[in-house]
């Protein structure tokens, strides 16, 4: 089988890092090729929910399966198949841009594919906390196809200084990344009413917080 080609633009990062230095988000459009997000949604659609698990909240000393605050089923991506090895290495690519455009630091990369079934929803929360975590940056990749008004499910961004503003409603739509800032930004996933498939992931930094490591796999 021959291999993935992840980007189909030259210069695939350049938008999302100068989004995340001037505004520590961003929204980017068909940022991996049809080919590569094909081959994610075809990953994720073999798995069933048997082999994934309802989410929790909060760190593993204090895990609970909190289905009040977010219901969606998750598994975490190792490089398994040609389309999860693809993915992780196309994204160790966007970090070391980030490390080497803006110093960020970054160490390394976690994700995990989520199901959002209709109904499922993530209540409004931020992703690390300060002084607590090694996240840094949040991203999310949708792969949903022809996602329609009516569909529900939207990524809600507030804004990092007043959480009651809205920084806009975005769709899960094939191919769309979302990258922020894990400390800065609120963030919801509204009601979805149809499944919902997305992979979440962290770039980390390296400090180890009080012995622990994030989060809770
Ligand atoms: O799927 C999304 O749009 C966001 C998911 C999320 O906030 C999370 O997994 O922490
Ligand atoms: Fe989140």
């Amino acid at each position: 089988m021959s291999a993935i080609i992840p980007f189909t633009s030259q210069t695939p990062f350049d938008k999302v890092v100068s989004d995340i230095r001037e505004k520590g988000w961003s929204i980017t459009d068909d940022f991996f090729s049809d080919e590569m997000v094909d081959a994610l949604m075809m990953d994720i659609s073999e798995l069933d929910n048997s082999y994934m698990k309802q989410a929790g909240v909060g760190r593993s000393s204090d895990h609970q399966v909190a289905l009040n605050r977010r219901s969606d089923y998750i598994r975490w991506i190792d490089p398994i198949t040609p389309a999860r090895s693809a993915f992780l290495s196309a994204m160790s690519e966007l970090r070391l841009e980030f490390n080497r455009r803006l110093f960020l630091g970054l160490w390394d990369y976690e994700a995990h594919f989520a199901r959002y079934e209709e109904g499922a929803f993530y209540e409004k929360h931020v992703d690390a906390f300060k002084g607590k975590s090694n996240r840094v940056l949040s991203t999310v990749l949708y792969l949903n196809e022809n996602w329609a008004e009516g569909d529900g499910g939207e990524l809600v961004l507030f804004d990092e200084c007043d959480e009651t503003v809205e920084l806009g409603r975005y769709f899960p739509l094939k191919g769309r990344l979302a990258v922020f800032l894990s400390e800065e930004f609120p963030h919801e996933v509204l009601t979805a009413q149809r499944t919902r498939h997305s992979i979440a992931g962290w770039f980390r930094v390296n400090n180890s917080i009080q012995n622990t490591v994030d989060p809770d796999q």
